[in-house]
């Protein structure tokens, strides 16, 4: 684990008035802040660009409650796919800095959940897991779980990265057209005839699906590239949901969605001992 007299000028650990610590990261090139809680990224502001990713202006009291914004990693389980808190154990343990490197134009760090953090969690399985950011004029994420268990052990993802755009009725997502999706509300599987647009709660699992996502917001553009994935889910919870989601404010849906790099539904994977796999996601602005 890096000590505080370890870090780089560039980055400083802080803490809000609950006492949740987080990196926070001020060069040149990048501006962002990460929760150790979790090895949460609310945070980042390429150099001369609007923020990459939208946060929930709701800032919650209990330092053990999940964030609302940025890129929360669902892990080892996506949503509901096992018994236990949604979205995993991940985004509500403590995690640790153990690499940072500042370059002229990026910034990279490493966290690490510590092995006996999710022994004492999840007491049959065996697991490492670290992820690495890459901080520069776009955001990669990438998570690494190895099975260090003796037994095949199952393994279900995303990083839920909830983006900004300027008003949700004139977003459209493009780079989905023919893929088939599970449609979480319906209950159906349904293939995507048209660019998304949205006027209404969204939730969704894009399967068998490789290739950018572009999002069109206003007079902006967003782009997630993904590595290590099949899956996408695309995500907004639209005003009645809003109104019961914690640390969310009523009005929120309007200005985010969420465009998930994931290994979930049928693109769950089964690592053997000794595996590993990496789901990476890339957010930036395309032309
Ligand atoms: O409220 P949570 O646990 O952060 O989950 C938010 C949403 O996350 C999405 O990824 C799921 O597809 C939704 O079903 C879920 O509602």
């Amino acid at each position: 684990m890096l000590e505080t007299s370890d870090l780089p000028p560039e980055l400083r650990l802080v803490a809000n008035e609950h006492g949740r610590q987080f990196i926070h990261v001020d060069h040149p090139a990048v501006q962002a802040r990460i929760a150790l809680q979790g090895a949460h990224i609310i945070q980042c502001r390429p150099a001369g660009q609007r923020p990459l990713l939208w946060m929930s202006p709701t800032d919650p009291c209990k330092p053990d409650t999940a964030l609302r914004g940025g890129v929360p990693l669902c892990w080892p389980w996506f949503a509901d796919e096992r018994e236990g808190p949604a979205h995993g154990i991940a985004r509500t343990s403590n995690w640790d800095l153990v690499d940072a490197r500042v370059e002229s134009e990026t910034v990279h760090l490493m966290l690490e959940l510590a092995p006996e953090t999710i022994t004492r969690q999840l007491p049959d399985e065996a697991w490492v897991v670290w992820v690495e950011f890459r901080l520069a004029h776009e955001l990669e994420v990438g998570l690494t779980t190895t099975n260090t268990g003796t037994r095949p052990q199952r393994l279900s993802q995303a990083l839920h990265s909830y983006l900004p755009v300027t008003d949700i009725a004139d977003v459209e997502i493009t780079g989905l057209l023919g893929c088939a999706y599970i449609d979480k509300l319906q209950g159906a599987t349904l293939v995507q005839e048209a660019p998304l647009r949205f006027a209404q709660e969204v939730d969704r699992i894009y399967l068998d699906h490789h290739g950018d996502i572009d999002i069109h917001t206003g007079d902006d553009h967003l782009r997630v590239s993904r590595a290590g994935s099949e899956s996408v889910v695309l995500w907004n919870p639209w005003q009645a949901k809003a109104a019961r989601l914690s640390q969310f404010p009523p009005d929120g849906y309007r200005t985010m969605v969420c465009v998930e790099a994931a290994n979930a539904g049928p693109d769950g994977r089964v690592l053997a001992p000794g595996e590993s796999h990496t789901l990476v996601t890339r957010i930036g602005r395309s032309a």
